[in-house]
């Protein structure tokens, strides 16, 4: 992508001479409140939800917030490049989309609305497992965006190896494998609702067209779609796994394979061990060990312990471009972003989800300038303090 991503900046301004102010708040922890008020209590309450009373969604922002920037001047930043090296690739810039489930909840174009928007401003989409829309349908929407797949690591091997199949044939390169998951968490807001979407059927549109998921059903979905979800809610994760049985998808996907929900050094030295290629250092979002470490916490540690070996990415609380800088300066390559990009698409569809993105990159470059940095290579901890207020 040509130019300074902070030319954003300016064209806001420049629309301001017409009085012509942005549609959504450049800010963007003020989205949850506009959608709350554009959609109602159940599908925000699910997506802003988090584990327990949310002290580890809170530990993920206290984490970033007491880490201070030292800002260094005259170090010639004039010509800035985003760029990063993420998997054996070049990324034009340290960000991605994480995989968030059930997008239909937020909005009707669902996945293939922000997948078209992360496609079209370069950065890559993670297609989720329990996406509202068949993942041959997303990519598709994609062009040659930048696909990656996160897999819920099913009990049923057949139904695995049958979405490694789908997902390599629709032109997926990386598989992030989630296993913070193998059951949802105690999450209050979500039980004092009773809201689960995928309970009515979303999220489970890559299950309901697998024909290994369909062969596991006594009648088909639309005959006894109950029984389909119950299906789906048995098979979905598996509490069973343990680090041996990565061998299996090791052998059955040929690309780039990265670990998400990685806290502990010594997992993440196990993930190397297993022949994985990275790590997303990551707590879900807060959304399911409630009292957790916050992510950013731990991310020096796994970069420390795994840094020469693996990719470490980040995600967990990024809401801003010196979020973003943070995590870089901490340790992680590129970052990962959730519920701002799915708040965008709440309320303005695929151009919602652009302008969560251009505000992050137009925010993070002027970080970099700001801080006397002309490249995310040039970040390191010698950049931050903390524990000041
Ligand atoms: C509504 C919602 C659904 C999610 N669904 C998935 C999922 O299907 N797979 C997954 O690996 N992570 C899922 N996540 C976790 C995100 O990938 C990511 O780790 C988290 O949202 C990052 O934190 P942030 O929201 O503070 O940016 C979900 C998060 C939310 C908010
Ligand atoms: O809600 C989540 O955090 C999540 O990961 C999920 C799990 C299953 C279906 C949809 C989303």
């Amino acid at each position: 992508m040509a130019g300074h991503r902070a030319d954003f900046q300016y064209e806001i301004y420049l629309n301001g001479m017409t009085g012509a102010v942005p549609r959504l708040p450049t800010d963007l922890t003020r989205l949850e409140e506009l959608v709350e008020r554009r959609l109602g209590p159940g599908p925000v309450g699910y997506v802003a939800g988090s584990a327990g009373s949310g002290s580890t969604a809170a530990a993920n922002r206290a984490a970033l917030d007491r880490r201070r920037i030292v800002p260094r001047m005259l170090r010639d930043v004039h010509q800035r490049d985003l760029s990063v090296e993420v998997l054996g690739r070049t990324l034009p810039a340290p960000l991605a989309l994480a995989p968030v489930g059930v997008l239909s909840i937020m909005h009707p174009d669902a996945e293939s609305a922000a997948a078209r928007a992360a496609a079209a401003q370069g950065v890559p989409f993670v297609l989720s497992s329990a996406s509202s829309t068949p993942m041959e349908q997303v990519a598709e929407a994609m062009g040659d965006g930048e696909r990656w797949f996160q897999l819920y690591w099913a009990k049923d091997r057949e139904v695995t190896k049958s979405f490694l199949d789908r997902a390599k044939a629709s032109g997926f390169t990386a598989l992030l494998v989630t296993l913070d998951t193998p059951l949802l968490a105690w999450r209050p807001r979500d039980l004092d609702q009773a809201y689960l979407p995928f309970l009515h059927g979303v999220g489970t549109a890559n299950y309901f067209t697998d024909p290994a998921f369909r062969a596991g059903l006594a009648k088909p979905v639309h005959e006894d779609p109950n029984a389909a979800v119950m299906h789906f809610v048995g098979m979905f994760a598996d509490p069973a796994k343990t680090w041996p049985d990565l061998a299996f998808l090791r052998e059955n996907w040929d690309g780039p394979i990265v670990l998400k929900g990685i806290l502990h050094p010594d997992d993440a030295r196990l993930a190397a061990d297993a022949g994985m290629d990275g790590v997303v250092v990551s707590n879900h979002g807060g959304r399911q060990v409630a009292g957790s470490i916050a992510a950013a916490d731990a991310l020096p540690r796994v970069a420390e312990a795994v840094g020469d070996r693996l990719t470490v990415l980040f995600d967990s609380g990024v809401r801003t471009g010196d979020d973003v800088f943070k995590a870089l300066a901490l340790g992680a390559r590129s970052v990962l972003v959730g519920r701002p990009y799915a708040y965008g698409l709440g309320l303005d569809g695929q151009a919602g989800v652009e302008h969560v993105i251009r505000c992050l990159l137009a925010e993070f470059d002027l970080t970099l300038a700001l801080t006397g940095h002309a490249a995310p290579g040039t970040v390191s901890g010698d950049d931050l303090e903390t524990g000041t207020a």
